[in-house]
């Protein structure tokens, strides 16, 4: 795409995009009476264009999500086809955003266009990257994605040649952050309890892996189990100086994820959280402000919350008022089986039941006293199902006259179909941002985005947010804010949808 606009330029490499943001301060006055005043503020986006070598390491590689992204990579890359029972299939990326999705850039003539959202900036293209990690399971890829029952057996025939050779690193295993029943997985693990050698040992795996393999960067993502929350203690996860003496004293309440997250941030690489645990403690924040490095999470958001935050933000800028949400789900892969454990399962409803607070929290007429509803999540675990996720939502919601409106869903799917798009997604927008640099009007140097990367928050169920900086679900929203972001960086306006060419149009005087 060129922009036609005095205000992009492209050079040396470069796009460099002048955006005037518009936004309102608000003063509530003693009378009650809110004082909006409208302001611009003029930016300027300068996106590097070149596109780099990218590494992706999985913590937590050989599990359902980790097989099945790296699969998906794999059936892209080669264009491959298999037969099921509803005859031939060939790969593709539906449930990716970069891959799948597209953005409005304008109109030619009364027709809206639309372009794929990797043609608005240059994305790494996932056929050119490479892929490594850790799990505490010692089976190979193509062990492991059978074992994970997600893909069809035809598919799984033809990437076992591809997958078998993908062996998994060693992993750091402190098991009472996870189930008691993972225990009989883990036959691939770091030996000791020294957590500073275990630190040491994934940073060297970063960097062996990046030195092999000649990236130009590397991103990690954890995918591995849910762990239960850390106990935060003062002295030992509230400042980036007292994680990294926690992990030199192998303090027990640090846990293996935010080890590992402490090494990506030292190798200078951006870390994702995929689950729901509270891995980026102050400390790692702190740590990853002071080496300049992304930090995104927390928890994928692909399935009921996913609906939920787009449903509730629908009913309640409707008008109506949910009073009541039951999530539902019974499913029977390993991530269910360690969720079957209530300390883990404390961390997934933490993150399930806190998506719909900002959204209520928006509308005082339904919400006078307070924005709780009733919101409860359960979660079984029922072997037999496997990877096919049962998920049955039920909302309740107060209606015109005193009405009740009730709203059931079910929704049936392969939960890791869901989350290996996301991943996707979180990695290449992450390296995007890595590209990206902006200034105001005033700044002498050019700066990179809030290391706490909360403009991700579609693909997080929990994102993670900043202090002093607004907390947003609302799937809207947050995808609104993303297209926007691409658009601004590119040079082009925000969209608001009000179509006033043709509402509005130029008449002759
Ligand atoms: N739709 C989804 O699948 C979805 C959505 C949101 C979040 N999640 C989260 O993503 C994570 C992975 O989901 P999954 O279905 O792939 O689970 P999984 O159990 O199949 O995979 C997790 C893998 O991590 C490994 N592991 C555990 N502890 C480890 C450690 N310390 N180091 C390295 N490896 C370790 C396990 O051996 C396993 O192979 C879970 O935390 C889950 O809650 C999944
Ligand atoms: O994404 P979502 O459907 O709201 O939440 C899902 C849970 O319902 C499911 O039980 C769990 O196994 C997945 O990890 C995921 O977190």
């Amino acid at each position: 795409m060129q922009v036609n606009s005095s205000n992009v330029t492209y050079e040396n490499g470069f796009i460099q995009a002048s955006y005037s943001y518009k936004s309102s301060n608000v003063e509530k006055l003693e009378n009650g009476t809110l004082k909006v005043t409208p302001k611009t503020t003029e930016y300027t986006f300068k996106t590097n264009t070149k596109i780099p070598k990218l590494g992706i390491m999985l913590v937590g590689w050989g599990g359902n999500n980790g097989t099945t992204f790296t699969a998906g990579l794999l059936a892209n890359k080669m264009k491959l086809s298999w037969f099921t029972k509803r005859g031939e299939q060939t790969a593709n990326y539906y449930g990716s955003i970069t891959q799948a999705s597209t953005i409005k850039v304008g109109c030619s003539g009364s027709e809206e266009v639309y372009l794929p959202m990797n043609q608005v900036l240059p994305l790494v293209n996932p056929d050119d990257v490479v892929i490594s990690g850790w799990d505490i399971s010692a089976l190979n890829l193509s062990q492991a994605m059978k074992r994970a029952q997600v893909l069809e057996y035809n598919l799984i025939e033809k990437l076992d040649p591809y997958m078998r050779d993908m062996v998994p690193k060693k992993a750091i295993y402190y098991e009472d952050f996870i189930a008691a029943n993972q225990k009989t997985r883990a036959d691939n693990i770091l030996e000791g309890h020294n957590k500073l050698e275990h630190l040491e040992t994934i940073r060297k795996d970063i960097r062996e892996f990046k030195a092999t393999n000649n990236c130009d960067k590397v991103i990690v993502l954890w995918t591995a189990n849910t762990e239960r929350f850390c106990q935060l203690t003062p002295g030992v996860h509230d400042t980036a100086e007292n994680v990294l003496k926690a992990i030199e004293n192998s303090e027990a309440e640090i846990s293996a994820s935010t080890v590992y997250a402490v090494a990506t941030i030292l190798e200078g690489c951006s870390y994702i959280n995929g689950s729901p645990q509270n891995t980026l403690v102050p400390g790692v924040i702190e740590l990853a402000k002071q080496k300049d490095v992304f930090i995104v999470g927390d928890d994928f958001k692909s399935g009921q919350t996913k609906i939920k935050t787009s449903l509730v933000d629908f009913l309640v800028s409707a008008g109506i008022k949910p009073q009541s949400i039951v999530s539902y789900n019974h499913l029977g892969n390993n991530d269910g089986k360690n969720l079957s454990s209530e300390k883990q399962f404390k961390s997934k409803e933490l993150s399930k039941k806190s998506c719909v607070d900002d959204i209520t929290g928006s509308n005082k007429i339904l919400y006078p006293e307070t924005n709780k509803i009733d919101h409860e999540i359960v979660i079984k675990y029922v072997p037999y199902t496997g990877d096919s996720k049962k998920a049955m939502d039920e909302y309740l919601s107060e209606i015109f006259l005193g009405g009740q409106h009730t709203l059931v869903l079910y929704n049936v799917c392969e939960d890791s179909l869901l989350a290996a798009p996301i991943i996707l997604d979180l990695i290449l927008i992450t390296e995007l941002f890595e590209r990206i640099e902006y200034k105001v009007d005033g700044m002498r140097t050019f700066q990179r985005f809030n290391r706490v990367l909360s403009t991700l928050g579609y693909l997080c169920k929990a994102p993670l947010t900043d202090e002093n900086t607004p907390l947003v679900n609302s799937l809207y929203r947050q995808k609104n804010a993303l297209d926007n972001i691409f658009k601004a960086c590119a040079g082009l306006h925000a969209d608001d949808n009000l179509l006033l060419e043709f509402k509005c149009p130029v008449t002759e005087e």
